[in-house]
């Protein structure tokens, strides 16, 4: 199995199915450091991530803006000082898909990491 942060985005139509059971513990196994949450009934992934200033949080912001346009895969950007929180689900299907642990995967590579 590849690493996700090594994987793109596959087209995604509106009836694909949800991340759900054994597939979302493992795909959230790969990216730990980011939360489940539920936002307006659907749910999402988010990491906030922190920095020195707001200089540098919204330099990173740009980066992970600059991924979405590559991949066609949007996030939620919040951009403070010294902090930058990004969620990431699939509004075509209202939750959460393997598209979003891959780019979930490939901000934390963006950070750094
Ligand atoms: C037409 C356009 O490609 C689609 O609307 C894309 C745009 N970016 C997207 N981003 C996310 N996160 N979910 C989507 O369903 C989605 N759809």
């Amino acid at each position: 199995m590849t690493e996700l942060k090594s994987q793109s985005c596959e087209a995604c139509k509106a009836d694909a199915p949800q991340v759900t059971g054994d597939e979302l513990a493992s795909l959230q196994k790969e990216v730990p450091e980011w939360a489940l949450v539920e936002k307006g009934g659907e749910q999402q992934i988010e990491r906030t991530f922190k920095f020195k200033n707001f200089a540098e949080a919204l330099t990173f912001t740009n980066k992970v803006g600059d991924l979405a346009e590559a991949e066609g895969h949007h996030p939620a950007l919040l951009t403070e000082y010294g902090k930058t929180t990004v969620n990431w689900w699939t509004h075509k299907i209202g939750g959460l898909h393997r598209n979003d642990f891959i780019m979930a995967a490939r901000t934390d590579e963006l950070f750094g990491e």
